[in-house]
């Protein structure tokens, strides 16, 4: 999947600045400040955003058509930063809810729903409503639902938010998991989940492309800067970050 001359405006402010990338199978985290445009590029591949500019291809189809559009939500999984949900529905009727949006086959949505809830680890918690769980299942109920048709394209924005350490170290386990018959996107502030979870790293500064590489060409990058607090990958982080700025002539 790709994306070339991606540009994204809201108003005057320029989110996404002529953006290429491209995307294969594998765990691909995108890092960058706040408003770098993370969300903005996830909005867009997830089909909920329209582009000011630029191609857009996913799965093999030009996103510019209705009946593409169509086509690449039956085959995407999607957790946006703000993910709403039916409080009085359960575990098993909200997943299941996003199965039949999704057109899943209806004499597999049972299994694909109850495989997707225990994949998440809360087999136990399936016909418990949604409103009486704590933030961390809620997060957890939102990556369920984005993975029951087991998508070949999955976006996670923000996805280990509000989730405790252990969570987080089983939520990466489940992310290389998917990775391998998949192409995912997970958007984080977390440094150490690219770290742990992703074979690519994409980080964006004002709306560009600061860096592309693995968490381990972004740790060594690190080890050449002149950081000293941190982690490897961290220090690697703001290293790019601040030779994008200099390069750019941004130098906050
Ligand atoms: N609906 C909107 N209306 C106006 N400006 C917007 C809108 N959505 C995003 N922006 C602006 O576009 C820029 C990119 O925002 P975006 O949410 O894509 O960044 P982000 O990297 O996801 O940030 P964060 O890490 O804070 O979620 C920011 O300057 C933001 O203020």
């Amino acid at each position: 999947m790709r994306v070339s001359g991606l540009t994204v405006r809201h108003r005057r402010t320029t989110a996404l600045d002529g953006v290429d990338l491209d995307f294969g199978l594998g765990v691909h985290g995108l890092l960058g400040p706040n408003g770098a445009g993370k969300t903005s590029l996830v909005r867009v591949l997830a089909t909920v955003a329209e582009p000011t500019a630029g191609r857009v291809e996913l799965l093999g189809n030009d996103l510019r058509g209705h009946r593409e559009r169509g086509a690449v939500r039956r085959e995407l999984g999607y957790l946006p930063q703000d993910f709403g949900y039916y409080p009085g529905f359960t575990v098993r009727e909200f997943v299941a809810y996003v199965a039949w949006l999704k057109e899943l086959p209806g004499a597999g949505t049972d299994a694909a729903v109850e495989r997707a809830v225990a994949r998440v680890g809360l087999a136990d918690r399936i016909d418990a409503k949604v409103k009486t769980l704590s933030g961390g299942m809620i997060r957890r109920v939102g990556i369920a639902q984005a993975i029951v048709n087991d998508p070949r394209l999955l976006l996670l924005d923000e996805p280990t938010a509000g989730l405790d350490p252990e969570q987080r170290v089983e939520f990466r386990a489940l992310l290389r998991e998917l990775g391998r018959t998949a192409t995912v996107i997970v958007s984080t502030h977390l440094v150490e989940d690219v770290a742990a979870a992703c074979t690519e790293v994409t980080l964006l500064e004002a709306g560009q492309v600061a860096y592309r590489g693995t968490p381990g060409s972004l740790a060594a990058l690190g080890a050449d800067g002149h950081e000293s607090d941190g982690n490897a990958v961290e220090r690697g982080y703001i290293t790019a970050l601040r030779g994008h700025r200099t390069a750019t002539g941004a130098g906050r």
